[in-house]
């Protein structure tokens, strides 16, 4: 099992050959990182769907995995313009986004569109990477509670499977700073107590997203598994210094359990 998840979506920031470029230095620093290399480190890139195939086959071989940022509902059929978990499964992603805050707000995903998702993502073998939080700046409790609602809502009626929940405050997404630490720990261990908590979710993990840069791993420490990043991973030499961040967490950990 990993002990530390980083994540990192693209979003539509770049276009086919800035994306290739930043896919190919994200290898190069994988498999740098020892601890990528041996696992204990999960790293995954989401780049848009042209650049999936791409994207995997400039991760192969570093143990980076790649994650849409969204699929259909369904398996197959008469839905244009969608994309098959069953379809991303066979060319080999293994993971993905599902009701990021963008697709909530701007697509207009309900919790009953995540759910259904998320049940199909499951059933094809992908992890869901389950995006929650709160809208408004709320207290943490509200925060959690609303939270906590989103990813029962999601799991309900889904098959077993390990999830990775990105909590992702709103109001923290594209803004100069991430959430302040006293309000994610409140959060992020809520969650964690729930999804521990979830029948048939083993390894599942919760990680934070929202400005999350450089600097924030280190200061949230135990209170997260890992990172989702966004704008702050486009240099790769910012990816490279969360790495270093998430594998002193890494050794810290094993220190714990040995
Ligand atoms: O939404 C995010 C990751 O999915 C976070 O994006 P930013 O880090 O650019 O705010």
């Amino acid at each position: 099992m990993p002990q530390v998840t980083v994540g990192v979506s693209l979003k539509m920031y770049f276009g086919h050959r800035a994306a290739r470029e930043w896919a190919a230095e994200v290898a190069d620093i994988a498999a740098r990182t020892p601890a990528v290399a041996d696992g204990r480190i999960e790293l995954f890139i989401a780049p848009t769907y042209p650049q999936l195939l791409p994207a995997l086959e400039a991760v192969a071989g570093t143990r980076t995995r790649v994650a849409a940022q969204d699929a259909a509902a369904h398996d197959r059929g008469a839905y244009t313009g969608e994309v098959s978990p069953a379809e991303l499964a066979e060319i080999g992603v293994g993971m993905v986004e599902l009701g990021h805050a963008e697709r909530r707000r701007l697509y207009g995903e309900t919790d009953a569109v995540v759910a259904a998702k998320t049940a199909a993502a499951l059933r094809n073998g992908l992890v869901p990477v389950l995006c929650v939080g709160e809208t408004e700046r709320v207290s943490p409790e509200e925060a959690l509670a609303s939270s906590a609602a989103q990813v029962r809502s999601a799991v309900a009626d889904a098959p077993a499977g390990r999830l990775v929940v990105a909590y992702e405050p709103v109001w923290a997404i594209g803004a100069p700073e991430p959430a302040p630490v006293s309000h994610t720990r409140v959060v992020t261990a809520g969650l964690r107590e729930l999804v521990a908590a979830l029948p048939g979710r083993d390894g599942s993990v919760v990680v934070y997203g929202g400005s999350a840069g450089p600097g924030l791993l280190a200061e949230l420490g135990d209170d997260v598994d890992g990172l989702f990043l966004g704008r702050f991973a486009h240099d790769p030499a910012a990816l490279a210094a969360v790495l270093t961040e998430a594998t002193a967490l890494a050794d810290a950990r094993e220190g714990v359990r040995a």
